[in-house]
C-alpha cells in the first residue's frame, strides 16, 4: 500500500521562507498558478490518432497559443503570479546528471511506443541543449526525424504507419490534472489514460529538484506509482477541511479512499473528504467539468449529473478507528450534503446553461462549468459559454471572459488549464 513520501529534503535554515505551496481553497486569492503554453505538441495531432490523444479536433497552434497568452495575461493583470511549467521543467534538468536520470525515466515510461528504439532515442534526445531537448520530449518525436544513416537495428529499418517514436503530450497544457496542491503538499498523480501517464513525472521532478521547491519540505499525500488513478480535475478543495473528489471516468474509488487515509493521518487539518460519483463519460471526464465552486456558498453545476428527482451518490469519509481506514456515510442529495459539510444554511447551485437542455449540454461540452475562480466570487470562464456567464452574473459574480475558440478544442476550460499553487486563505 502506498504511504506518503516526502521527496525533498528537510533543511531547517529554509524553514522559515515562506512556503511554496499552499492552498486552502479554491476561491481563496490567486497568488501564483502554474500554467503551459501550448506547443509544438498541439501540431502533432493527426485525425487518425486524435482519440487516443485525448482529442477530438486539431487546435490551430497560433491561435490556441494567442488565446492562452491573452489567458496568461488575464492572471497576471490581477496580480497573478504565472509560472510555466515548461520553464520548471528545463531549470529542474540544468544539473547534468538529473537531466540524464530524467531521460532514463521519460524513456522506460513511453517504451510501448519508444517501439524498442530506447538507445537512439536516448542519443537522439540528449544530443539537443536542455530546452530543445524538453521541447522534443513534449511535442513527440517522430520516426523521420532520426537519421537514417544511425539506423543500425532491424527495428529501426522497420515502416510500420505509426509516425512516433515518442508520442507528443498535447494535453499538457490542462495543467490541472497531472498533480493538485492541497494544504502545503500535493498529490503526484497516476493518471488513468496512457496518452497522459507521463506527465505527472514533469511534477515529481520539479518539486524534487527545482530550487524553488525542493529546499522545502513538500509532502505528496498520494504519488504517482499508487496503482489506481486519480486525477486533479477531480480534486476539489472545499475549505481547509473539507475536499471534493470526483469518482469519474478518470478517478478511482481506490485512490480517493487512500488519500483520505494519508490526507486524516498526516494531520494536514483536512477532516472530510466528499466523493461525488459523476457519469463516467467522456465530456464529464472530470467533476470539474460539471461541478465548480466560484464563491463562499455558490457553485456551478451540470444539471445532467443529478437524475431527474435531483439525486445523486455523494459519500462522505471521515477517519475511522483506527488510522488506516475511514468511516463512510452516503448522502443522495449534493446540494444538502455541501450545506452539512461547509456549514451553511444556504447554498446556491448555478445550472450551466440555465438549465435549458440544449444549452447546458452544449456549453457543459465547451466547459461553461469548467469555472476558475481568482478570488471569491470572481471567476475566468470561456466567452463563448454566454448564457452560462449570464447566470453566474444574475447570481453576483464578477466574470472575466477569455477567448476560447481553439483552447476548448482539447475539452477543457479555465480551471483545467491552470494549477493553483498558492492562494490566500480564507477569512
Ligand atoms: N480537468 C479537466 O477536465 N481537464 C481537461 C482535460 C482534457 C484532456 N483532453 C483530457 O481528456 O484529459
Amino acid at each position: 500500500m502506498n504511504t506518503t513520501i516526502e521527496l525533498a529534503s528537510s533543511n531547517p535554515s529554509k524553514t522559515s521562507m515562506k512556503h511554496p505551496i499552499h492552498v486552502t481553497s479554491e476561491i481563496g486569492t490567486l497568488k501564483t498558478v502554474l500554467l503551459k503554453r501550448p506547443g509544438i505538441e498541439v501540431e502533432n495531432l493527426v485525425p487518425e490518432y486524435l482519440q487516443r490523444l485525448l482529442f477530438d479536433d486539431i487546435p490551430y497552434l497560433p491561435i490556441i497559443q494567442r488565446e492562452h497568452d491573452y489567458f496568461a495575461e488575464t492572471l497576471r493583470n490581477r496580480g497573478i503570479e504565472v509560472l510555466y511549467l515548461e520553464k520548471l521543467v528545463v531549470e529542474t534538468l540544468s544539473n547534468e546528471k538529473i537531466r540524464r536520470q530524467f531521460v532514463d525515466e521519460m524513456l522506460r515510461e513511453s517504451q510501448s511506443s519508444a517501439n524498442g528504439a530506447t538507445d537512439t532515442l536516448r542519443e537522439y534526445l540528449l544530443s539537443f541543449p536542455t530546452q530543445a531537448m524538453v521541447e522534443k520530449i513534449m511535442g513527440g518525436v517522430l520516426k523521420r526525424e532520426i537519421d537514417t544513416t544511425k539506423k543500425v537495428h532491424l527495428y529501426e529499418f522497420m515502416e510500420d504507419h505509426y509516425p512516433f517514436y515518442l508520442d507528443p503530450m498535447p494535453n499538457l497544457y490542462f495543467t490541472r490534472d497531472p498533480a493538485a496542491c492541497i494544504g502545503n503538499g500535493l498529490s503526484i498523480n497516476k493518471m488513468r489514460e496512457p496518452a497522459r501517464q507521463r506527465e505527472s513525472l514533469f511534477m515529481e521532478y520539479i518539486m524534487r529538484y527545482h530550487p524553488r521547491f525542493a529546499t522545502h519540505d513538500i509532502p505528496v499525500w498520494l504519488d504517482r506509482d499508487y496503482p489506481f488513478s486519480i486525477e486533479g480535475g477531480d480534486e476539489l478543495i472545499l475549505n481547509g477541511e473539507v475536499i471534493a473528489i470526483g469518482v469519474s471516468e478518470r478517478t478511482s474509488a481506490k485512490a480517493i479512499e487512500q488519500l483520505a487515509v494519508n490526507l486524516f493521518k498526516k494531520q494536514t487539518g483536512i477532516k472530510k473528504v466528499m466523493a461525488v460519483e459523476i457519469p463516467k463519460c467522456r465530456a464529464f471526464m472530470h467533476l470539474d467539468t460539471v461541478f465548480t465552486m466560484v464563491d463562499h456558498n455558490k457553485f456551478t453545476i451540470h444539471p445532467a449529473i443529478q437524475d431527474s428527482s435531483g439525486h445523486m451518490n455523494v459519500y462522505i469519509l471521515e477517519k475511522g478507528i483506527d488510522e488506516n481506514v475511514v468511516s463512510i456515510s452516503h448522502r443522495t442529495n449534493l446540494q444538502d450534503a455541501l450545506k452539512e459539510v461547509l456549514g451553511l444554511s444556504e447554498l446556491i447551485l448555478i445550472p450551466c446553461g440555465g438549465g435549458d437542455e440544449i444549452a447546458s449540454s452544449r456549453e457543459q461540452w465547451n466547459d461553461g462549468s469548467n469555472t476558475l475562480a481568482i478570488a471569491p466570487g470572481v471567476v475566468i470562464t470561456y466567452d463563448r459559454n454566454y448564457i452560462s456567464n449570464e447566470l453566474l452574473r444574475q447570481h453576483g459574480i464578477e466574470v472575466i471572459e477569455i477567448p476560447s475558440s481553439e483552447l476548448s478544442r482539447g475539452r477543457g476550460g479555465p480551471r483545467c488549464m491552470s494549477m493553483p499553487i498558492v492562494r490566500e486563505d480564507l477569512k
